[in-house]
């Protein structure tokens, strides 16, 4: 299939003006690696989801034409030809293209999935298709802003009545209590414990007194750990309140605009007594469901919120708050949101929580504010 410079206006390359080499050296060059696909074909969580939403819905599939956004190791585009697709377009940015044309003719459907190497913004195909499949989702749904992709896709190569797979996409977030804290504590002592490995009790490393860099590279850690979120695989008994949902999105109908920026207004009430909330959790899940005039037979959902057999390799982003709240069951907070994505790279995101305890007597306690970016 031919390329052509990007056919997606208001796409992401073009409405932030990323630089091309920069966006592969940070991004795409990974993806490039068997090892980093192994990550992603290992996550049994993922997987499962993927491949029943595929053969359990085989009607959206068989006889259709398929764009596999982002198409990696090449499998989702071979589970839709083992559906019953007609034409399987995979697309994939990086030279793991060759790795995906091997396992395509490696299990005999060469002839319908076809590997195209380049960006999905750019290329042409010869026709509009019927389903559009993509694994696109970064730590928290939205880090790595592949939905912009998935959307510059769809606008282009998707009919009108055209499934989107997954459909839909929800964010969610909840306090945590600590542990958290006392386990940053640990890697705090950790580090410390590294730096007086060199560094010893005197502190006069090759005649020079080093306390002053002591010091500092302790709040350098300090630092880190506020200001850049965590990931974590938490346990579900670690959360003390009602998950709230932020963003509920579907994929047939979001704008590039809609995601750029995240804000909403939160009310989380607590479930733990004496307890303090020491984090916020954020995760996601997506939705299998087809859409109106084309419903999924069977909807799957992927979730990737805490569980205590291990969850997924995205875990959950844990953003530290500081200091810690105490709160009480009957509690709640009010937390106000906001998500943009960094200024220095769209990739990566910046996330402010202004949080306000308000007391089972309604009385409310001053805000305190949570600035972190997702890097
Ligand atoms: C999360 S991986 C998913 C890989 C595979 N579909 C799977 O499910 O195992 C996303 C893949 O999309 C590719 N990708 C991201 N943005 C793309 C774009 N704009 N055009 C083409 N490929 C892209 C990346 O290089 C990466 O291989």
């Amino acid at each position: 299939m031919g390329t052509k410079e990007n056919g997606c206006a208001g796409s992401t390359q073009a409405s932030t003006q990323v630089d091309k080499g920069v966006d592969f050296a940070n991004y795409f060059c990974t993806y490039g690696y068997l090892y980093h696909q192994k990550e992603m074909l290992s996550d049994r969580v993922r997987m499962d989801a993927y491949f029943h939403a595929v053969s359990r819905n085989k009607h959206h599939f068989r006889g259709k034409a398929v764009l596999d956004v982002g198409t990696g190791s090449g499998i989702l585009a071979i589970w839709c030809a083992q559906a019953g697709a007609r034409k399987v377009y995979a697309v994939e940015a990086t030279k793991m293209a060759d790795h995906a044309r091997d396992l395509a003719r490696e299990n005999g459907v060469e002839d319908i999935v076809e590997v195209i190497e380049g960006s999905v913004e750019d290329v042409t195909l010869p026709e509009k298709v019927d389903v559009i499949i993509s694994e696109w989702m970064g730590y928290f749904l939205l880090r790595e802003s592949m939905f912009d992709s998935v959307i510059c896709a769809r606008d282009r190569w998707l009919k009108p009545d055209g499934v989107m797979y997954p459909s839909h996409a929800r964010m969610w977030l909840a306090p945590i209590r600590s542990g958290i804290t006392d386990q940053k504590m640990e890697d705090l002592n950790c580090a410390m414990n590294d730096w007086h490995s060199f560094v010893d009790e005197t502190e006069v490393h090759y005649g020079v007194n080093m306390s002053v860099l002591t010091k500092a590279y302790r709040e350098e850690h300090e630092k880190y750990y506020l200001k850049t979120s965590l990931w974590c695989n938490l346990d579900p008994n670690q959360i003390i309140g009602t998950p709230a949902l932020i963003k509920d999105i579907d994929c047939l109908q979001a704008t590039v605009d809609e995601i750029r920026t995240i804000t909403a207004q939160l009310m989380l009430p607590i479930h733990a007594d004496r307890s303090r909330i020491s984090a916020y959790a954020g995760w996601f899940d997506v939705q299998f469901k087809g859409c109106g005039q084309n419903p999924a037979k069977d909807e799957v959902e992927l979730t990737t919120a805490p569980d205590a057999d291990g969850g997924t390799h995205w875990g959950q982003q844990v953003f530290l708050v500081n200091p810690p709240i105490r709160v009480n069951e009957g509690d709640k907070v009010l937390v106000s949101f906001k998500m943009s994505r960094a200024k220095q790279y769209h990739r990566l995101m910046d996330i402010e929580l202004i949080s306000e305890l308000e007391l089972s007597s309604g009385k409310r306690l001053p805000p305190i504010t949570t600035r972190v970016s997702i890097e």
